[in-house]
């Protein structure tokens, strides 16, 4: 019998290739206070992720196990995110789905409460609109949701679905909490990822200066 249901030696290199990253993005301070959690993809059924709590400035691999697809640690006593189920619904939902980031940028968070009401930013005009996958162009125009924040997973994992539903995206806020930002895989989810940062930054900006 196989002693793990996936491969270790993919898992070893992906734990590696994800604290990296991990330590790189909460260099930018958009981690704070032990907040955010990220995962990459393994195989069709499994996915390295972060395990709950801990500062993410400090992740190593030794931070990172194994869930399945409906959320369940694989060959672990350890407690995986507590929003892993945001994460596993993307996996399963698109197969193409290889990269999963959450993070609690101060730019992100309070994007999140000032357009909770519309449900939504409309980011359009700016050529940084290119990094997102399948846009070619500054006259596109983007909409990030902004659902309401919940304790309960299965609720906002169903929000998300929804929205899945209607329309191609590759993130959304959480209100008074974060951003969600996922791609094909680590390139292109930081690219979506820093992409959304800088055009929540933009957006703040432009509204302090048309005060
Ligand atoms: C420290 S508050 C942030 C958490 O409640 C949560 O939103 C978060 O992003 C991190 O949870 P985690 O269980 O470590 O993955
Ligand atoms: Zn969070």
């Amino acid at each position: 019998m196989k002693p793990y249901p996936y491969d270790p030696q993919l898992f070893a290199a992906r734990a590696d290739e994800l604290a990296r990253n991990v330590r790189d993005i909460a260099s930018a301070g958009w981690t704070p206070a032990t907040s955010s959690n990220f995962s990459q993809r393994l195989d069709a059924h499994h996915v390295a992720i972060t395990v709950s709590g801990g500062d993410k400035g400090e992740l190593t691999a030794d931070g990172i196990m194994v869930v399945d697809l409906e959320g369940n640690a694989v060959a672990t006593e350890r407690r995986s995110s507590a929003e892993t189920l945001l994460h596993t619904r993307l996996y399963r939902r698109f197969a193409e789905v290889g990269c999963v980031l959450h993070t609690h940028s101060q730019n992100q968070t309070v994007a999140s409460r000032l357009y909770a009401p519309a449900g939504k930013v409309r980011l359009e005009g700016y050529e940084m609109l290119k990094a997102f996958h399948g846009n070619t162009t500054h006259e596109a125009a983007i909409e990030l949701p902004v659902l309401p924040n919940s304790q309960h997973m299965p609720t906002l994992a169903d929000q998300v679905d929804a929205l899945l539903d209607r329309q191609t995206m590759w993130g959304y806020l959480i209100d008074g909490h974060g951003l969600y930002a996922w791609g094909r895989d680590m390139v292109e989810a930081r690219r979506h990822l820093e992409a959304f940062d800088f055009l929540l930054g933009c957006e703040l900006e432009l509204r302090k200066l048309q005060r």
